[in-house]
């Protein structure tokens, strides 16, 4: 099996100013072949520990595949490290300098003299066009090895890795990948449920906590095999079942909802809106959701149409609240459903409810409903996520 290794560039991405998820894609894109990704690593913009980290890759894998520190200031030391490492010096492309000249001269500007370094490589490299931005990639092959230096913004180093990836001449190792999205289970009881289908191996089975609930994921090189694991573990999980693969909660009740000539409005409380900003995520969004209100003070619900009574009597932070919220909003815009959401973030408790307690009402034709949530204290904002998507997911599962 071949080894690649892959590397981050920059003292952002130790950090964790920018997160490094070119690593993890470039990783995952390697999927499709016959390739062991089984080290990747985030080097800082410092000239010595990037060539010690290239000449360690360089030795151990039989790819390497960089991203970032292409750019033309002092600190981008891709080129620099990667010649150390190497032991080839660094020549100036004349050819490739004029390219750079000619994409600022198309934007109307002189080119920096910074930017001269970017038409600098080694003799063993090729350039890798980058018809996006100044910054080009290099293709190294030798000894039997390869290494690629892309640029690192995603947007110019994708095109170039696609068109890049068949040429490297892996060997192709197709796999099948099932991804089943549950709501309504724990992690340990799911597995617990899967019995032997939770198994290591080829196929294998992982199961993944999300904030929209745990992700099952079969995934394996015999197709036949792993679509009859991914069957069992359907037929298990049924009732638990929202999506599959790249299905989100939002899309699959705005679908739902939409084959049944339903629409749909949003009171929210502690989550300020993030109900509303995942249903909208949705393209075509519109055809369903009709609306959505803020109700963060006692005083807006009562104004949005929640009866004071019911305030008065159960509070805020309640599943009678829960209720009359999503019936108010569902009244208030004329739509056919209402989802609703009230509860405590923290830090504090409220009301003499813990943090983390949360109610989603959910409003239809035929009535309304809510449902009591108890999240763990894990910080205002990932409750606040967590209830957002809870509401989706109680929704989904009482239409
Ligand atoms: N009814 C509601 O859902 C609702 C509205 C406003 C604040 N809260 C909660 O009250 C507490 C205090 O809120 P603030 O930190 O925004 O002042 C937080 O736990 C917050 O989540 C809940």
């Amino acid at each position: 099996m071949l080894i690649a290794e892959i590397i981050g560039v920059g003292s952002e991405l130790i950090r964790g100013d920018t997160l490094d998820t070119n690593t993890a894609e470039i990783a995952r894109s390697l999927e499709a072949y016959a390739v062991r990704v089984d080290r990747t690593l985030r080097v800082a913009d410092d000239l010595q520990a990037l060539a010690e980290a290239v000449r360690e890759a360089w030795r151990r894998a039989d790819l390497v595949v960089l991203s970032g520190g292409l750019g033309p200031t002092p600190d981008d030391l891709t080129r620099e490290a990667i010649a150390q490492a190497l032991g080839e010096p660094l020549e100036l492309d004349a050819a490739m300098l004029e390219r750079i000249r000619a994409f600022f001269a198309a934007r109307g500007r002189a080119m920096p003299e910074g930017n001269q370094k970017q038409a600098l490589r080694i003799p063993s490299a090729r350039w890798l066009e980058n018809p996006r931005g100044t910054a080009p990639g290099w293709w190294v092959i030798r000894e039997a090895k390869q290494l690629v230096a892309l640029p690192g913004p995603p947007a110019e180093w994708r095109p170039i890795w696609a068109e890049l990836l068949p040429q490297l001449g892996l060997p192709p190792a197709p796999r099948v990948r099932k991804v089943y999205k549950t709501w309504g289970l724990g992690e340990s009881t799911l597995v617990q449920r899967l019995g032997p289908l939770a198994r290591r191996g080829d196929p294998a089975l992982g199961t993944y906590a999300h904030p929209d609930g745990v992700h099952v994921v079969i995934e394996g090189t015999d197709p036949a095999a792993t679509r009859a694991l991914a069957r069992s573990v359907r037929a298990r999980l049924e009732a638990y079942i929202w999506g599959e693969d790249d299905a989100t909660l939002a899309q699959t009740l705005l679908r739902r909802l939409e084959a049944r000539g339903g629409t749909l409005a949003v009171m929210e409380s502690l989550t300020g809106g993030l109900v509303t900003s995942l249903l909208t995520d949705v393209p075509g969004a519109s055809r369903v959701v009709l609306g959505g209100v803020v109700s963060y003070s006692a005083g807006a619900k009562a104004r949005f149409g929640v009866p004071e009574a019911v305030l008065e009597a159960h509070g805020t932070v309640s599943a009678e609240a829960a209720r009359a919220m999503a019936g108010a909003v569902r009244a208030l815009f004329g739509a056919t459903h209402g989802i609703a959401t009230t509860g405590v973030a923290g830090p504090q408790p409220l009301e003499g409810h813990p943090v983390g307690t949360v109610y989603v009402g959910v409003a239809g034709p035929d009535g309304s409903a809510a449902r009591a949530y108890r999240f763990p204290p894990v910080g205002r904002e990932a409750i606040k996520l967590r209830a957002a998507y809870a509401a989706l997911a109680y929704f989904w599962s009482q239409t």
